[in-house]
């Protein structure tokens, strides 16, 4: 596993891959589901491996959290960054800043907690997180109402903010005022688009944001990574013709529950079996399972077909 610290080329040379985790019947971590997902996503040039809401570690257990860690810690390539999650509840996110600070992970990332919160109440608890785990976090904004803005300003001047995972979903992208807020008081260098392939050609040609995080590159890991090439070339009519690939199943994820679909969709293209989802989710009902399959199989099949010339 990649140990060094969080730079501006560390989050731009690989999509931030999202993976779900696989599990057995019993709920127990599935080592080699896991393992096949993570080979298929670095054979595909995936290079930062970020668990966190598709992993549904908003419900992983503390008592389950070093055992996790040290195995995608052992598991991963050497060139492979690994960046766990944390919270979102403040007791949770205490307990595994001590499970933390004993391992090797330069940086976490803070689920957001939608209920019940403050924006003070929410910069108390990262202070107390980020001390406690004496690294910077990730700050995860899905919402306008978690933090401010001006918040984490506040928290990025303290040397407190490694990064921050922009979420807040739009019908329009382009018209983004919280955006524009947080990108005059922060570095834009340090601000992630956060929702996937859908949004991530107009936030990183049009606002400047750094990368972009995404659950689909675990099923077309190739594309994904062609993707963020083009962009970052400025080869934004390869981009969109990169990105019309995982619409179908970005679609699918929109309509039905994102983090849903995509853990059956690595099952039903074959990649592993990801088995059942840790409460307090559920998979999907088997009325979709059909379709799923045939997306999700395309999206492979698509990407398999694609040259390695960039990886
Ligand atoms: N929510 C996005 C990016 C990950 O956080 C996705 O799952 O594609």
């Amino acid at each position: 596993m990649k140990t060094t610290a969080v730079t501006h080329e560390n989050i731009t040379c690989s999509v931030l891959a999202v993976p779900p985790l696989a599990r057995h019947a019993d709920l127990s971590l599935n080592r080699e589901a896991n393992k096949a997902l993570i080979h298929h996503m670095e054979s595909g040039g995936v290079r930062t491996l970020l668990y966190g809401g598709n992993a549904n570690f908003y419900n992983i257990p503390v008592s389950e959290y070093a055992e996790v860690l040290d195995f995608l810690e052992e598991t991963v390539g050497a060139d492979t960054w690994v960046i766990p999650s944390v919270g979102p509840d403040y007791g949770k996110m205490i307990d595994q800043a001590a499970i933390l600070r004993q391992r090797k992970f330069p940086t976490a990332m803070i689920l957001p907690l939608m209920f019940p919160s403050t924006d003070a109440g929410a910069m108390d608890g990262i202070r107390r997180f980020s001390d406690a785990f004496a690294q910077p976090v990730i700050i995860y904004i899905k919402n306008t109402t978690f933090l401010q803005p001006e918040s984490v300003e506040v928290l990025a001047r303290e040397g407190r903010i490694a990064a921050i995972k922009y979420a807040i979903v739009r019908d329009a992208p382009e018209q983004d005022e919280f955006l524009t807020r947080l990108l005059q008081l922060v570095d834009k260098s340090k601000v992630i688009s956060g929702i996937g392939e859908r949004p991530a050609i107009v936030h990183l040609r049009d606002f400047g944001l750094s990368g972009f995080t995404s659950g689909s590159v675990c099923v077309g890991p190739r594309g994904s990574m062609e993707l963020l090439r083009a962009i970052q070339s400025g080869n934004f009519l390869e981009a969109e013709q990169l990105r019309a690939a995982y619409m179908p199943l970005e679609d699918c994820r929109d309509a039905l529950n994102p983090i849903r679909v995509l853990h059956d969709a690595v099952t039903a293209a074959g990649i592993a079996d990801m088995g059942p989802m840790l409460p307090m989710l559920s998979r999907l009902d088997s009325k979709h399972q059909a379709h799923l399959g045939v997306i999700s199989k395309a999206l492979l099949a698509h990407d398999k077909a694609l040259d390695l010339r960039n990886l």
